[in-house]
């Protein structure tokens, strides 16, 4: 048992359930009726206890009742059965179902608003089984096993309350067995709640784990590693088997201890009623009435302890879904749809810096440790229409710098001034209006080539998007196509080439025609004839607009305004590519590097005849 799990479990505290009646309350009605409903359904069972001795009696001493009488008594409690029932069934699952939408809405408003900073800590999984498993696991127990909480303990009372009508000595011996059966509900109820926790936990890292593999087929096929997989899910797989397991044995334990208690309180009953009517004590009918009511009394200490289970496992479920909203998110409400602005006449960046670890909450202990992780004084300015280059060492701070820019992240210290404006003073949906980004993976959705180029601008009209996608050399591609620009991409882009993603990527920015725009680029992994497309929707893109691009060829960016070669989150050089390659620092000793190595390709394609 691991100690997290512990912790879901004692953690599934009052103050869950205080929330989650908050919820409740937007439902006042519905649980209302519920709460009525239940109540005419214990009514409606105890009339059935009250009905057998009616007849039992009819037909064993002749009563005042005719048969007609009791026909018509029996009929009525069946229709009305069968109506109750209808009706719990369906508001019960309408209860269950309001607040799993509402939880389930509410959590993904909050994890669309969470900060980069959480987003990057945790795996996609993990907020996949919030708004799943654990949704579902919460809904449950705030429909089906909630009533189920109140209504049997409730038609306990009530058929205890009638028995004592009938034999009050009888009916507090039954009663007596109560405290036996929660004995046994107490004694099994903690270990049932772990090992269902235990299991939820094995099945999420089991997720987590398969949503890794199923993302990534080819890898696993290009690397051999399908043994691997299987081999490693196996273990995972076993590890639930072996909480279902102990779950089983855990339950099958209580449901015979409470089996054997009930059955012998029943058996108990039947002797102590055949006496009571021997004795002529009681009548017949109220023997019958007496067992009937007695299973009333003893079923619901069988089945309250795997209830309270359910409820505590939804609990655990609620505080694992509270703990992802609880995390602070970086802005009130979703951001509106944040349409570009039209132009930018200067970015200024005044000292910036920023740290992974500090943001982290443990400075002290990675300050030494991991020097360089983040950025550090960060100072230029760039002038509308200029391209900036990012160069340098892998790690060096290029992304770190895009994150800061599109304000995934926070300055620790210094500032960005758009337009001489400090964007700390704006809110982030203004900050990112002026930023087009084209990320080192195309990053599309599932779903057609139009609606990801329309990700760019969603009111753009059809000729706007054909003409983004002609501009990103996209077009002659889609339209082979059997069914163009309506063409379904897969997932992630899946049916599409790498050069293909990268245009309706590019041809996403374009259309989205910011004044700034952020390229990571990417084409050193594609071919000739996609590189050279690629880089010719670049330029496109490029055009009248201030550029940032992260670039891995040096021979791409020589044009470039001002290239900075960044090193441990610092710019450890500036200039243009002249002015560095006179410096001869260490942009030169890059440059002289790719050149020995494209030379050195050179020679090597070079045919010997
Ligand atoms: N989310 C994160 N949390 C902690 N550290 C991070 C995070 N993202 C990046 N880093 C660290 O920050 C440093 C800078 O990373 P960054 O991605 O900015 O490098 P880069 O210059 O873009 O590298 P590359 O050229 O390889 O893409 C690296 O040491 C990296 O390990």
């Amino acid at each position: 048992m691991k100690k997290g799990t512990d912790r879901a479990v004692d953690g599934a505290s009052k103050g869950t359930f205080k929330r989650l009646a908050a919820y409740i309350r937007h439902y006042k009605t519905l649980y209302a009726g519920l709460g009525i409903i239940t109540l005419v359904k214990i009514g409606l069972s105890l009339s059935i206890a009250w009905f057998l001795a009616l007849v039992t009696n009819a037909a064993v001493y002749g009563s005042e009742q005719s048969w007609p009488t009791l026909l018509m008594i029996g009929g009525g409690i069946l229709v009305g059965e069968v109506i109750v029932h209808y009706a719990d069934q369906v508001l019960r699952t309408k209860a269950s179902a309001s607040i799993r939408k509402d939880l389930r809405e509410d959590t993904l408003n909050h994890i669309l608003r969470l900060p980069a900073k959480c987003t990057d800590k945790h795996h996609s999984g993990e907020f996949l089984s919030r708004m799943t498993s654990d949704n579902q696991a919460v809904g449950e127990a705030m429909g089906t096993t909630l009533f189920g909480l109140i209504s049997n303990p409730l038609l306990a009372l009530g058929a205890f309350i009638y028995l004592l009508t009938i034999s009050w000595p009888m009916a507090l011996l039954c009663f007596a067995m109560g405290p036996v059966m929660i004995l046994i509900g107490g004694l099994t109820g903690k270990a049932i709640r772990r090992s269902a926790a235990g299991q939820q936990e094995a099945i999420g890292e089991a997720t987590v784990y398969l949503q890794d593999v199923f993302g990534a087929p080819s890898v696993v096929k290009a690397y051999g590693m399908e043994r691997r997989t299987f081999t490693a899910f196996l273990q995972r797989s076993r590890e639930i088997f072996g909480w279902e397991m102990k779950s089983a044995r855990i339950q099958g334990g209580s449901a015979s201890a409470s089996a054997f208690a009930g059955n012998l309180m029943f058996v108990g009953a039947i002797v102590a009623g055949a006496y009571l009517v021997h004795i002529g004590n009681i009548t017949v009918g109220s023997m019958l009435a007496f067992i009937q009511l007695m299973n009333y009394l003893v079923m619901p200490f069988t089945v309250l302890p795997s209830m309270w289970a359910g409820m505590q496992q939804g609990l655990g479920a609620a505080d694992r879904i509270f703990k992802v909203t609880d995390a602070p998110a970086e802005t009130e409400e979703l951001l509106e749809d944040n349409a570009a602005v039209e132009s930018l006449q200067e970015l200024r960046l005044e000292n910036l810096s920023f740290s992974y670890d500090t943001e982290g909450g443990n400075e002290t202990e990675n300050e030494q440790t991991h020097e360089g992780k983040g950025l550090k004084d960060v100072t230029l300015t760039a002038k509308a229409g200029e391209t900036v280059a990012l160069v340098g060492e892998s790690g060096g701070g290029k992304t770190t710098l895009f994150k800061l820019l599109l304000g995934m992240y926070p300055p620790q210290s210094g500032r960005m001034l758009l337009n001489g404006e400090d964007a700390r003073q704006m809110d982030l949906g203004q900050q990112r209006s002026h930023f087009a980004w084209v990320p080192q993976e195309a990053h599309l959705f599932s779903g057609t080539i139009r609606e990801n180029i329309a990700d760019g601008k969603p009111e753009a009209s059809g000729q706007e998007i054909e003409r983004a996608a002609k501009m990103a050399e996209a077009h002659d591609f889609i339209l082979e196509f059997p069914e163009g620009f309506d063409t379904k991409i897969g997932e992630r882009g899946a049916r599409l080439s790498g050069g293909q993603r990268q245009r309706i990527a590019i041809a996403r920015a374009l259309l989205r025609n910011a004044p700034v725009l952020l390229l990571d680029e990417a084409t050193s992994a594609l071919d000739n004839e996609s590189e050279r497309k690629v880089q010719q929707a670049l330029e496109q893109l490029k055009k009248g607009r201030t550029t940032f691009v992260i670039a891995h060829r040096l021979s791409t960016i020589q044009g470039a305004d001002r290239i900075i070669v960044m090193e441990k989150g610092r710019a450890a050089e500036t200039g243009t590519h002249a002015e560095l390659m006179t410096l001869r620092g260490r942009y030169f000793d890059l440059y002289q590097a790719q050149l020995r190595e494209t030379q050195a390709e050179h020679l090597d394609t070079v045919p010997v005849s």
